[in-house]
């Protein structure tokens, strides 16, 4: 990934999968399931992770969201949670929490939870309107490599002070208050990191204005953060990813068709670095 001297994302490079290496070389990501009749989200995030370039992925969830899913995916594996989340594998190397979760308590304590253990994770949708009414408790619980992944109405619940008018300003004045990596999403995204880094992607189609689409930026992000890429980085490859499908496919993108376009999207990147 390159930034020009108006900090503007370029095509980011890819690296190949090593010559020798096995899948949990290319890391292992796991999503968050929604409830019984809300699996889709969830699902088009784990898609996505996996189509670029994560060497596992698994949905967690409740048996009951488990049965649904399993109607739909193959390649994806399938875990139940437990009530400790602090048993997960030590080899996953990447979360994602939010769409379609729910926004109560449960979801709250995972969220703590999951980002206490440190690893690369990416918070999104309901994982952030869960702390509309607590945002100090969430930003205590993060750090510099998690992302959030906000749109206008999600970032106005977690810094209800910070005016969205200068949108560069707002962003660099929420990862600093938070901690994380933010990724305010919207025609131009603009991504910042708590140490002052900043980014903007304008590579960039209304037609990612669709149902699901920020749900499968969450898992290209946490799919290039599953291969041991950092949160910032992770965001702005991702943002630039994202962009790029809706800029070549146009007319009647949907989401589920922009997980089926991530490999074209890569394989036009060029020639990978070996790994
Ligand atoms: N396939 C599936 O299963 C899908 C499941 N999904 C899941 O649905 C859940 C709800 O997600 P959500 O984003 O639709 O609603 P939510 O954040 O609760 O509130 C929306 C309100 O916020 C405001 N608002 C301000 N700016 C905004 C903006 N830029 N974009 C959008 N809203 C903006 C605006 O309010 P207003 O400002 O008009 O008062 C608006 O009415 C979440 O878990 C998600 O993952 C979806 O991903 C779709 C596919
Ligand atoms: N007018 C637009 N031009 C370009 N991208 C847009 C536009 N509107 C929304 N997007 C992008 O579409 C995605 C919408 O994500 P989100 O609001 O989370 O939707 P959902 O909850 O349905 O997944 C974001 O990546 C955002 O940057």
């Amino acid at each position: 990934m390159s930034l020009d001297q108006n900090n503007i994302i370029g095509k980011p490079e890819i690296t190949a999968p090593s010559v020798s290496g096995n899948k949990y070389d290319r890391g292992w990501a796991v999503v968050f399931s929604g409830p019984p009749l809300r699996t889709g989200a969830s699902r088009l995030s784990a898609q996505a992770a996996l189509s670029v370039g994560a060497g596992l992925v698994t949905i967690m969830g409740a048996k009951e969201a488990l049965q649904e899913q399993s109607a739909h995916v193959s390649a994806i594996m399938l875990a139940e949670r437990s009530d400790d989340l602090h048993a997960i594998d030590s080899r996953v190397t990447s979360l994602a929490i939010g769409p379609a979760y729910g926004i109560g308590e449960r979801c709250r304590a995972d969220v703590l939870v999951l980002a206490g253990q440190g690893r690369l994770m990416v918070i999104d949708a309901d994982a952030i309107t869960a702390f509309a009414k607590s945002p100090a408790t969430l930003f205590t619980a993060l750090h510099d490599q998690i992302v959030l992944t906000p749109h206008d109405g999600e970032f106005a619940r977690l810094f209800p002070d910070i005016s969205l008018s200068d949108r560069l300003h707002a962003v660099t004045a929420a990862a600093q208050r938070s901690g994380a990596v933010i990724l305010l999403k919207g025609p131009q995204s603009v991504i910042a990191a708590p140490d002052g880094r900043i980014a903007i992607n304008t590579h960039s189609s209304p037609w990612l204005a669709t149902a699901g689409s920020g749900d499968v930026l969450t898992g290209i992000i946490c799919g290039i953060m599953a291969q041991g890429v950092g949160g910032f980085r992770a965001a702005c490859c991702a943002a630039w990813l994202h962009g790029d499908i809706a800029v070549r496919f146009g007319a009647g993108l949907t989401a589920d068709l922009m997980v089926k376009q991530i490999p074209m999207t890569l394989a036009d990147l060029g020639p990978a670095e070996q790994g």
